[in-house]
C-alpha cells in the first residue's frame, strides 16, 4: 500500500507501506500509482515527497512475488510515470533503498537521505539486474566505471559514498522527510528536463567507443530482454532460494516445540574461550569484535604465550577490515581456568579429545557461577555427553564453528535431549550478534555439516580406487562451482584430522587389518596410507598434491600420489577405468544429498533451508545452486533416486547409497517443491510414516 496526506501548504507526501521492509509488492505498486496520479491532479500540489514507513524507504521489488506470476502495475512504467511528472518528486531515504528501490528513488528528480542510510542494486546476488530501469539511469547519473562496479558487485553503498558519487542531492542527520520537503519546497518551480535521468546523455570515459553510445540508446529494451533470460534461469531461482533460507534458519524450531519466538535468550556481555589453539583464537576475536569482554584460557604456557602476541594482531586487523575504529571488547588472558568464575557463558575450544573436554566440562562445572551457559565448540563429539557430566545438562549447547572462526559466517548450534530452550535462543542470539549465520542442529556424529561430509570423502576415495585421480575429482567438483575440490580442500585443513577420527572409530591403526571391507562396509584405506607416509596436507608440504614447502598454498599434481595410486591398485587387483565427470559429480553430490534426506528424516535438521545454509555459508556449496537440497530439487528427486538406486546396486557394500526412506516418500508423492518438504516431513512423522 500507499498512504496519500497532503502537507500544509502545497507538498504532497507518499509513504509506502508494506513491512518490514516496504518491498514493492503489487499492493504498493497500485498504491504508488495510485497516489501519483492524486497529486499530479491536485492543482494545489506543487511538489511531491515519497518516504517509506517505519524508518525504511525500500527494500526493493518483493522477492517473494518472483516465484508466481507478476500481478499489479509493472514497475517499468510506473517508475517512468514519476520520472515524467511536472512536478519535482522527491524521495526521501532512511534506513534502505535497494534494489527496485534504489530504482524508485532513481525515478523521481530528487534523492534526499539520512546519514545512516544504506544504498545499492544487489539484484546480481540474486541472480538478476537492475531490471527496473536502474541499469540505464545509475550510468546516467554517476557515469559508467562507478555504476559497473555497483551493479556487478551488488555492494551496499553508506549515504557519505552515495552523495560523494553524485547519487544523493542532500544528506542529514535531522528529520529526511521534513528535509525534503522543504528541499521540494524551495526547487518547486524549476525546470525539471535535467533531473529526468533516463533521458541524459550517459557520461562515457574517453576510451568508450560510440558502439557503447548506441548500445545505450538501447538500453531500456536489452534491459528487458536480459532479464527476462535472467529472470527465468535457475541461478536466479538458487540466489532467492538462497536469500530466504538465510533467513528461515533464523526462526529456529525444536522438535520439543521451543522456537525463537517462545524462548527467551540471555544477553552476554562477559565470555571465556578455553583453549588458544587456531579455533579458540578465532573464537576470541569473533566474540570481542561484538564488544563483549573475553577471558580466554590456555593452560599450556607456549602456546598462551604465542596466543597473546597473535590474538591482538588478530583482532587489530579484522577490526581494520570491517572498518571499525578501535576493537570494541577487552581481552584478559590467563593460563588458570579458575579466571572463568565470574563469566556468563564459556565456549571449550580444546584439542576434538572427548576424555580431555569431559575433563574440561567437568571442571567448568565446579568453578563457574551457577546459572554459566557452557559450549563446546566441537565439530561432531556427543554434547549430550558432555552435559551429563555438569551439575545443569540443561545449559550445554555445542557452538560449533567453522575456520577461521572470526571470518566463516556458519555456526552450528547443537542441542541435545537436554538441553534448554534458552541455552539455544542464547547461542543462537550470539551467533547473530557476531555476525554468523546461526543454525539450530540435532546432537548426531558429526551434526548435519561433517555428517554429510562424510559420504562425500568416502565417494571420492573410492573413484580414487576405481582409476580416477585427486584432480580429476577436484576439477569436476570445481567446475560444478565449489571454490575447492575435496582433495584440495583436505589437504588445506589437515589429513590427520579423519586419520584421528578413523583411528579413534578402530577403523584404521595398528592392529586393524588392511583389507578393503571394515566394519562390514566397504572401506578405503587411502588416505590413511598417505597419512602413514608422513603427507599430512600443505602443513607438510606433501598430501594428496605438493606444495612449495611447509604452509605452501599452490597445489601442484604429484607423480608421488600417481605411482601410489598404481601400486595400490595392483595390490589390490583393481583395474583402473576412465571415469567421467559426470559419475563423479554423481557419485559425491548424490552420496551427500542422500545423507541430507536421511538428516531430515532423523530431525537432526529442521528443514531443507537449516541444511543448506550450513552447505553454502560453511563448506562452499556454489551459491548457485542453492544448497544440496535445493539442487536435489532442480535436477529431480526421481532422477536422484533412480542414480543412487544405480549406484548402489553397483556398490552394494556402501550403505551411503542406499536411498533413503524420505527420498523415497517424497518421489512417491510426485516430488513437491523444496518449501513444502518441512511440512510434508512433520505430517509423515505425525502419521508415522518416517
Ligand atoms: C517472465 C519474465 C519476466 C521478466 C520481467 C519480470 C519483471 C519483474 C520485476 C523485476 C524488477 C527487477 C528489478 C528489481 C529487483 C529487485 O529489487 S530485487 C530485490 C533487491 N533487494 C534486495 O536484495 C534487498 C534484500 N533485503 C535485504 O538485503 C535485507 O532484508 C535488508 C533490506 C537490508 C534488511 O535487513 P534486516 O533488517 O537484517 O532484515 P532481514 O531479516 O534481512 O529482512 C526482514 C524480512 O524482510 C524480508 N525481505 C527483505 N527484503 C525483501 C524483499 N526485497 N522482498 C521480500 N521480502 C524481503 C526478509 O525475507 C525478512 O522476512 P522474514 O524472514 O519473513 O521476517
Amino acid at each position: 500500500m500507499a498512504m496519500y496526506s497532503r502537507l500544509p501548504g502545497s507538498v504532497a507526501l507518499i509513504t509506502l507501506q508494506n513491512p518490514p521492509v516496504n518491498a514493492l509488492s503489487a499492493a504498493v505498486r497500485q498504491g504508488i500509482v495510485d497516489t501519483v496520479q492524486r497529486a499530479l491532479k491536485d492543482p494545489k500540489v506543487t511538489s511531491v515527497v515519497i518516504c517509506g514507513q517505519n524508518g525504511k524507504f525500500c527494500g526493493g521489488a518483493d522477492i517473494r512475488e518472483f516465484a508466481g506470476p507478476m500481478l499489479g502495475p509493472p514497475l517499468v512504467p510506473m517508475i517512468h510515470a514519476i520520472e515524467a511528472v511536472d512536478k519535482p518528486v522527491a524521495a526521501a531515504i532512511e534506513g534502505v533503498a535497494l534494489g527496485g528501490g534504489l530504482e524508485l528513488a532513481l525515478g523521481c528528480h530528487y534523492r534526499i537521505a539520512h546519514s545512516k542510510a544504506l544504498l545499492g542494486l544487489p539484484e546480481v546476488t540474486l541472480g538478476l539486474l537492475p531490471g527496473a530501469g536502474g541499469s540505464q539511469r545509475l550510468p546516467r547519473l554517476i557515469g559508467l566505471t562507478a555504476a559497473l562496479d555497483l551493479i556487478t558487485t551488488g555492494r551496499h553503498i553508506s549515504a557519505a559514498e552515495a552523495l560523494k558519487l553524485g547519487i544523493l542531492d542532500q544528506v542529514t542527520d535531522n528529520n529526511v522527510v521534513d528535509q525534503a520537503v522543504e528541499f521540494v519546497r524551495r526547487v518547486a518551480g524549476q525546470p525539471l528536463d535535467s533531473r529526468r535521468l533516463s533521458t541524459l546523455p550517459c557520461p562515457c570515459p574517453p576510451d568508450v567507443d560510440s558502439l557503447l553510445d548506441k548500445a545505450m540508446v538501447k538500453g531500456m529494451e536489452k534491459e528487458r530482454d536480459l532479464l527476462t533470460t535472467l529472470f527465468n534461469s535457475g541461478q536466479a531461482r538458487a540466489l532467492q532460494y538462497a536469500f530466504f533460507s538465510q533467513r528461515v534458519v533464523g526462526k529456529w524450531s525444536l522438535p520439543s516445540g521451543a522456537s525463537w519466538d517462545n524462548s527467551a535468550a540471555r544477553t552476554i556481555s562477559k565470555a571465556a574461550v578455553i583453549g588458544l589453539g587456531t579455533m579458540g583464537r578465532g573464537i576470541v576475536v569473533a566474540l570481542a569484535l561484538t564488544g563483549i569482554s573475553v577471558v580466554a584460557v590456555e593452560t599450556q604456557e607456549k602456546q598462551l604465550a604465542e596466543a597473546s602476541q597473535a590474538v591482538p594482531a588478530m583482532l587489530q586487523r579484522e577490526a581494520g577490515r570491517r572498518s571499525l575504529a578501535t576493537p570494541p571488547g577487552v581481552i584478559s588472558f590467563s593460563s588458570n581456568l579458575q579466571d572463568v568464575s565470574e563469566v556468563e557463558l564459556v565456549i571449550e575450544a580444546v584439542f576434538e579429545d572427548m576424555s580431555l573436554k569431559l575433563q574440561v566440562f567437568r571442571h567448568l562445572t565446579s568453578v563457574c557461577r551457577p546459572g554459566t551457559l557452557l559450549c563446546s565448540n566441537t565439530s561432531g563429539l556427543d554434547i549430550d555427553q558432555l552435559a551429563a557430566v555438569t551439575q545443569s545438562p540443561g545449559l550445554v549447547v555445542g557452538m560449533h564453528f567453522f575456520a577461521p572462526a572470526h571470518v566463516m559466517k556458519l555456526l552450528e548450534v547443537v542441542y541435545g535431549p537436554r538441553s534448554s530452550p534458552e541455552a539455544v535462543a542464547t547461542a543462537m542470539q550470539l551467533g547473530k550478534r557476531m555476525g554468523k549465520v546461526s543454525v539450530a542442529v540435532g546432537n548426531c556424529p558429526g551434526f548435519v555439516g561433517n555428517r554429510m561430509l562424510k559420504p562425500y570423502l568416502e565417494q571420492a576415495n573410492f573413484l580414487l580406487e576405481e582409476g580416477a585421480t585427486p584432480q580429476q575429482v577436484d576439477e569436476a567438483l570445481e567446475e560444478f562451482g565449489f571454490p575447492m575440490g575435496v582433495f584440495r580442500m583436505s589437504d588445506l585443513s589437515g589429513l590427520d584430522v579423519g586419520w584421528r577420527i578413523r583411528k579413534e572409530a578402530g577403523l584404521t591403526g595398528p592392529g586393524v587389518e588392511s583389507t578393503r571391507t571394515r566394519q562390514g562396509r566397504r572401506y578405503s584405506p587411502l588416505p590413511d596410507q598417505v597419512c602413514e607416509a608422513g603427507r599430512l596436507g600443505q602443513k607438510t608440504g606433501r598430501g594428496w598434491y605438493q606444495y612449495d614447502g611447509p604452509g605452501g598454498r599452490v597445489a601442484r599434481s604429484d607423480p608421488w600420489v600417481h605411482i601410489f595410486l598404481e601400486a595400490y591398485r595392483a595390490e589390490h587387483g583393481l583395474v583402473a577405468r576412465s571415469i567421467a565427470p559426470e559419475e563423479i559429480l554423481e557419485r559425491c553430490l548424490y552420496a551427500l544429498i542422500n545423507e541430507g534426506f536421511n538428516i531430515l528424516q532423523d530431525a537432526m535438521a529442521a528443514g531443507p533451508e537449516d541444511i543448506d545454509a550450513i552447505y553454502v555459508f560453511g563448506y562452499g556449496w556454489p551459491r548457485h545452486h542453492g544448497g544440496p537440497m535445493f539442487h536435489a530439487g532442480q535436477v529431480g528427486l526421481g532422477r536422484i533416486l533412480e542414480r543412487l538406486q544405480h549406484h548402489h546396486h553397483n556398490h552394494p557394500d556402501v550403505p551411503h547409497l542406499k536411498p533413503s526412506t524420505l527420498l523415497r516418500r517424497l518421489v512417491a508423492v510426485g516430488s513437491p517443491p523444496v518449501q513444502t518438504w518441512r511440512e510434508f516431513i512433520n505430517k509423515e512423522r505425525v502419521h508415522s510414516q518416517l
